[in-house]
């Protein structure tokens, strides 16, 4: 049987694009979005702690870029379960030779591709249709005192979001500036 979860070439390691293998008959199709066990080989070394879905009714709306701070640091395995995103992964680990340097990649309900992310990335995405649902899985709680996030339109990321970027959230829209003094999260 060949693998239900294929990797798919970044130009930045640590983050592993998985194309999802589709069980399709004249009924339509079953997909597995999560496995352990499939997972370890690119990664996943942790508990599943939370399953979350988020509903973003825009195109255009961002969400990110968040993560948190060690020991509630998290492994994010994000699937598209309707309409289309740019999904993107930033790397902030303290000492990184790829220091916030990102990848972004489109994830789709209809392109099978999940974006596994690793503990010490920052994860946003922009909806490019409207009425986007997202499947997260993650291995830490939430934890609200050890969230921190990144600005998405911060010039030190250089993200290239496809469309103008409204509806951000209170809380996204304060992320300070990154600074010379922001030096990341321990591994
Ligand atoms: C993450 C989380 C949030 N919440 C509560 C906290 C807020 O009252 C409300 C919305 O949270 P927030 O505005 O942080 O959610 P998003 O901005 O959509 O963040 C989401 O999108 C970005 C791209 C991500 O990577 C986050 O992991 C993901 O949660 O849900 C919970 O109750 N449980 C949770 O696990």
């Amino acid at each position: 049987m060949s693998a239900r979860f294929t990797p798919v070439a970044l130009p930045l390691e640590g983050p592993v694009l998985l194309e999802r293998r589709r069980f399709s008959d004249d009924r339509g199709y079953l997909t597995r979005l999560f496995d352990p066990l499939d997972l370890a080989a690119f990664g996943w070394d942790g508990p599943v702690m939370q399953v979350n879905e988020t509903g973003t009714l825009k195109a255009g709306i961002v969400r990110g870029m968040h993560f948190q701070h060690p020991p509630h640091a998290e492994i994010k395995l994000v699937t598209c379960t309707a309409g289309r995103i740019l999904d993107v992964a930033v790397d902030v680990r303290r000492g990184s030779p790829t220091f916030l340097r990102h990848v972004a990649v489109e994830l789709s309900a209809d392109n099978a591709r999940s974006l596994l992310i690793p503990r010490g990335f920052a994860h946003g995405f922009q909806a490019l249709t409207d009425d986007v649902r997202l499947v997260y899985v993650h291995s830490a709680s939430h934890q609200p005192d050890a969230e921190a996030g990144l600005h998405p339109e911060d010039p030190a990321l250089g993200i290239a979001w496809p469309l103008a970027v409204h509806g951000l959230s209170p809380r996204d829209l304060a992320h300070p500036p990154i600074t010379s003094d922001f030096a990341g999260v321990a591994a």
